[in-house]
């Protein structure tokens, strides 16, 4: 049972923080989207990129160690997941975000819940609304696709139940690895990858087409709860990463290949090591809607975390938590999350 969803439970939003915009129907950027011009919204001229970890490199755990300790976000090669997989995940979740908006919000996430149709769970944190919206899976997708299709839910449940299948393993191989980096023991590994225990969530972002997207945020900045998270953002750019003296960085889409990124999570367990990457998307002029897949492994929810990498000479920088306990402390507060278990 995937029990991720009632960690959320204690934290109803306002329906105001869960409705999208009927995005068909506006020609031109409502005041509620109106976001204020800043200094940093253009990318730095400097286009550095985020490094590459090819799985089949025998020096993969070097590597890997490396990409999540200087950026804390790499893209994967030969990460094993099929093209037609990602591909019929995309579809699907393009036959979704087509729908006629009232279609839509028959699977409206409900206030207390965590799944379904919706804003970003971010969106009370910010007072526009950002060129956005969302689908949010925990599980099996059968409730909510039945109540966007009646009769014909069996093809998304399918696709997106694989994906998360295909996901999993993903996550696993690369958090073996990340551990391995760190040093841990194969007794700590396993402990970090329960199969089984783990709870995750996939979110089908889109970012539809916008009349004037210089003024538009598509997902304001945040950093993922996860241990990690693996984002497949097919064609279309948008996804920015900022980087300490660089500034915000576009993470371009390369074909096939996949965006790993450190989360809340692996931030703590390595003992601040790799940082919990801050990441954002912003639109672009003249460009047609953009899909994204978002894959968030995260511990067993009633599991602890605490820094591990630890050597005789470190001292640990955050104390135990819970899963359920962080992201309790992080629904009412969203950037200084970590300031609240630094020890
Ligand atoms: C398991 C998760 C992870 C969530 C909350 C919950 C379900 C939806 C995820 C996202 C997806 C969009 C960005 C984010 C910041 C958001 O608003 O909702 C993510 C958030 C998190 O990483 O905290
Ligand atoms: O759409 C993207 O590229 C990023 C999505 C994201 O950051 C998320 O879902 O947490
Ligand atoms: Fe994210």
């Amino acid at each position: 049972m995937n029990t991720l969803s009632e960690a959320y439970r204690d934290h109803p939003l306002h329906l105001h923080h869960i409705i999208p915009l009927d995005f068909d129907s506006v020609r031109t950027v409502p005041e509620s989207h109106v976001w204020p011009p800043s200094p940093a919204f253009e990318p730095d001229d400097d286009q550095s990129s985020i490094p590459t970890v090819d799985l089949m490199d025998p020096d993969a755990v070097k590597l890997i160690g490396h990409a999540c300790e200087t950026w804390g976000v790499f893209h994967v090669i030969n990460h094993g997941i099929p093209m037609d997989i990602l591909d019929e995940a995309e579809s699907e979740a393009r036959r979704l975000f087509s729908l006629p908006a009232g279609q839509k919000l028959r699977a409206l996430r409900s206030p207390a819940g965590a799944t379904g149709y919706g804003l970003a769970r971010i969106s009370p944190f910010f007072n526009k609304n950002m060129w956005h919206e969302g689908f949010t899976v925990m599980g099996s997708p059968i409730d909510h696709a039945r109540e966007l299709w009646p009769d014909d839910y069996q093809r998304f449940c399918d696709v997106i139940e694989d994906y998360q299948k295909k996901m999993k393993e993903l996550a696993e191989t690369l958090m073996h690895l990340i551990l391995k980096s760190l040093d841990l023991s194969e007794e700590e590994i396993s402990k970090v990858v329960s199969s089984g225990g783990a709870s995750t969530a996939l979110q089908l972002n889109s970012y539809p087409f916008c009349p004037d997207p210089s003024r538009v945020m598509g997902l304001a900045p945040h950093t993922d709860t996860s241990l990690l998270t693996v984002l497949y953002q097919s064609t279309i750019d948008g996804l920015q990463i900022f980087k300490d003296g660089a500034g915000w960085v576009l993470v371009s889409p390369t074909n096939g290949s996949l965006v790993v990124n450190v989360g809340d999570f692996l931030h703590i367990l390595s003992n601040a090591r790799f940082p919990n990457v801050i990441h954002r998307v912003v639109l672009k002029e003249n460009q047609k809607q953009r899909l994204s897949l978002a894959y968030f492994y995260n511990p067993p929810v009633d599991s602890h975390v605490s820094p591990l990498a630890l050597n005789s000479a470190r001292i640990p920088l955050y104390r135990s938590v819970s899963v359920r306990e962080y992201v309790d402390i992080k629904a009412s507060n969203l950037e200084k999350a970590l300031s609240f278990i630094r020890i």
